[in-house]
């Protein structure tokens, strides 16, 4: 049988309505046709190929990312895409680009921590990108530690401006991506000083370049900070590094919605809280989690397919071998993956509601929800990250030896996927962020303040220090009640666990720094709840489709009961399963992977990326892997001759020598 024979096979044993699949991923039938309509229009469009992206030098591959950004741009243009569009576009042209900063963080910032004055003048510039953005942070020095940053904005009331200055070697920006060669314009983070006092870090509209022969404002350093890791991947991006050396600004561009500076430098609190601040922070997290699912989902589905067409052992009598995807331990490897691709799906989807929600709120003035909001993105993204990045090099060895060639895509997804693992808030530090809000939350549950939102469940601690599970077969692990209150008993008890022990502190901050290991665990917990909750929320409504019901039931149950698998040790040191239970936990989890492998290949189907976005020769939807494999070979330059360059330089001297010594 051929590949091609072997996933047309695969379709034919599907047992559930793939179309309807389908718009369940997308999230409606809107974004399904949408999506499709963008992936089709990019496939197309041989000025996006990405062929051969990977074998390019460092100044050819930036080149050729500037041509297709602004080949993108005109297309945006001349079909009057919406944004909704242009995002679809941007993720299917599969390039990391300044764009990204542009609109993903530049525009954000001015439109969340800009007054509205700001909004009207700076926004226009920026949709016609008539200006260009990035969004420089981070220092040589100091990333993590925003409080910390160096750069100094001071303001002078002669002149009614901000000086810019960055004081020393390590206060220079570092790492802003579209900084490095594109950028015109930045929002600057620095330390705001008004008449010799200190009023913590803001952002500042700073004019980097020149808008008629792009050489930097005089008093700037500007350039690219190095190659990055991986062929082709991030570094088709220009991540800068800049100083300033006493850059003058007008007074209104620095970014006032939190915080107002008067003509004589007096300091003007808003009703805005503080963190706004951190606002786009907070957004572009929650963008993450979105992609962290599409990230993963592709991996996915290289893998699943691959493992359908690849054959290994078990012919007896020189029929064929046994196709990979169903050994037990390929399925037990896999199809968690499978499960934790929709899971994140639905997860990032309840995410961008919630920030939708935040973002309402905050318009009429209600603040309440932020401490939530921000536990919730940087929990989420922290967890689906480090799961995606584990989850693609995990794909690649399910690949076996071909996964490790370029031609599989995974090693290029690889290398542009894991440094999300760093990006927008190191992943540990982020989940320390989780712990400080669990534990504020634990703290305050004697006051008789009523935990919501994801932690309402903490409100029944009691209830669930004492819960037994009072599951009997393999099949009570199919009750959402039974996952759920699982999850709860084990994410509260490691939290109440964690709080006693803080508690034994004199010094709370001491306690957190020597704890912090074991907090983070408590994070991840808690985290991990919300996603097996927002899934089983998911099964609950009314979902149209044969079969697709049962299909996502089978796959929630793998995502809960794998990681109830993987975190054995919680469940069992928080006492809220035995170990028979355990263990008839992961019967049902056989059963369910049985039950998955006839739908598998549907089931990476239903993501519907095209061959030019999934970018690989073993996750071809054809399934004509190895042919093409073959033809690929032959494309690599070092095949252009058939005797290799430096030939007569190195290696026919040295059969030469090996001659001669033999003849001694
Ligand atoms: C070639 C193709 C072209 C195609 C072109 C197409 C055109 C396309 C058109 C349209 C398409 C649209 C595209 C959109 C694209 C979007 C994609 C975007 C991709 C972006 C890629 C990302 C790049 C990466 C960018 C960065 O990395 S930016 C830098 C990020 N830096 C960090 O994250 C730093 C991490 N540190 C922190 O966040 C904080 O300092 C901290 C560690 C969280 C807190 O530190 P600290 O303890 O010092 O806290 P304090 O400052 O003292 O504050 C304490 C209190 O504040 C609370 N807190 C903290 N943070 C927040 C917050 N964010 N929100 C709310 N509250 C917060 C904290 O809990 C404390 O509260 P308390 O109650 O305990 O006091
Ligand atoms: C590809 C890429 C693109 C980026 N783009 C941008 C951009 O556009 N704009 C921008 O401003 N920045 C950007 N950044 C910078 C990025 O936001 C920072 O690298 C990130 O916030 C992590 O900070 P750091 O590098 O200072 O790490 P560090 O904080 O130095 O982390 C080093 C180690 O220390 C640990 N650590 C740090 N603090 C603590 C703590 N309190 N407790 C326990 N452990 C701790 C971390 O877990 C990590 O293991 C980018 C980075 C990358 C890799």
């Amino acid at each position: 049988m051929k590949g091609v024979d072997h996933l047309a096979h695969e379709r034919n044993k599907t047992e559930f309505d793939v179309d309807a699949m389908k718009i369940v991923w997308a999230g409606s039938r809107h974004a399904f046709e949408l999506s499709d309509r963008m992936a089709r229009l990019v496939a197309s469009d041989p000025a996006f190929q990405k062929d051969g992206r990977i074998r390019l030098g460092r100044k050819e591959l930036f080149k050729n990312t500037l041509r297709k950004a602004a080949h993108a741009w005109k297309r945006i243009l001349e079909l009057h895409l919406t944004e909704e569009e242009a995002g679809w576009l941007r993720n299917f042209v599969d390039e990391p680009s300044f764009t990204d900063l542009h609109w993903g963080m530049f525009v954000p910032a001015i439109k969340g921590q800009g007054t509205d004055e700001q909004q009207q003048k700076w926004l226009p510039l920026a949709y016609k990108m008539q200006i260009i953005g990035s969004y420089a942070q981070t220092e040589l020095g100091h990333g993590s530690n925003v409080q910390g940053l160096e750069t100094t904005a001071t303001f002078d009331p002669e002149t009614d401006e901000f000086v810019i200055h960055s004081p020393t070697l390590t206060s220079s920006k570092w790492w802003p991506g579209g900084l490095g060669k594109v950028s015109t314009h930045a929002i600057v983070y620095a330390r705001l000083i008004t008449n010799g006092q200190e009023h913590g870090v803001h952002g500042f509209i700073v004019q980097l370049r020149s808008l008629d022969d792009h050489m930097p404002i005089p008093g700037i350093t500007i350039g690219d900070i190095g190659m990055k890791f991986g062929n082709g991947a991030y570094n088709t991006m220009d991540n800068g590094v800049l100083t300033f050396d006493h850059i003058r600004i007008p007074r209104n561009q620095m970014l006032m919605r939190v915080l107002q500076v008067t003509r004589e430098g007096k300091c003007v609190k808003s009703n805005v809280p503080r963190q706004l601040i951190y606002g786009t922070m907070v957004f572009v997290r929650q963008t993450i989690v979105a992609d962290a699912s599409t990230a993963l989902a592709r991996a996915v589905c290289i893998a699943t397919r691959y493992s359908a067409v690849r054959r290994q052992f078990g012919s007896q009598d020189g029929g064929m071998e046994t196709q990979v995807i169903d050994y037990k331990t390929q399925q037990s490897r896999l199809f968690p993956l499978l499960a934790s691709a929709y899971a994140f799906r639905f997860v990032g989807e309840w995410l961008k509601w919630l920030y939708t929600d935040v973002t309402q709120r905050l318009q009429a003035n209600d603040f309440s929800i932020l401490p939530e909001a921000h536990a919730c993105t940087a929990g989420l993204k922290s967890l689906t990250t480090t799961a995606t990045a584990d989850a693609i090099e995990e794909c690649r060895k399910l690949c076996g030896g071909h996964g490790y060639l370029c031609a599989s895509g995974l090693p290029e997804l690889f290398a542009v996927y894991v440094p999300a693992c760093t990006y927008e808030g190191d992943n540990v530090v982020l989940l320390l962020q989780v712990a400080r809000f669990l534990m504020k939350t634990v703290s305050q549950l004697g006051s008789g303040k009523k935990p919501v939102g994801t932690t309402a469940y903490l409100g029944r601690v009691q209830d669930l220090l004492q819960c037994c599970c009072d599951v009997q077969t393999a099949e009570d692990w199919l009750k959402p009640s039974v996952v759920l209150e699982a999850f709860e008993a084990r994410s509260a008890r490691m939290c109440v666990a964690r709080a006693q022990n803080l508690s034994k502190f004199e010094n709370p901050e001491d306690g957190f720094a020597e704890l912090s290991a074991d907090l983070v665990e408590a994070s991840v917990a808690h985290c991990q709840l919300i996603v097996v909750s927002k899934f089983i929320d998911k099964l609950q409504q009314d979902i149209p489709g044969k079969g697709v019901n049962r299909q996502l039931q089978n796959l929630c149950y793998i995502y809960a009961l794998n990681l109830l698998h993987k975190y054995l040790g919680d469940f069992l040191s928080t006492g809220c399963i035995t170990p028979k239970q355990a263990s008839l936990a992961n019967d049902q989890l056989r059963s369910l992977y049985s039950q998955i492998r006839p739908n598998a290949i549907a089931l990476v189907d239903a993501f519907n990326y095209t061959d030019h976005y999934l970018g690989s020769v073993l996750g071809r939807y054809d399934g004509n892997v190895y042919p093409k494999l073959y033809e690929e070979a032959w494309k690599d330059p070092l095949n252009d001759s058939v005797v290799p360059d430096g030939y007569h330089e190195y290696i026919h001297p040295m059969l030469k020598q090996q001659l001669r010594n033999a003849r001694l």
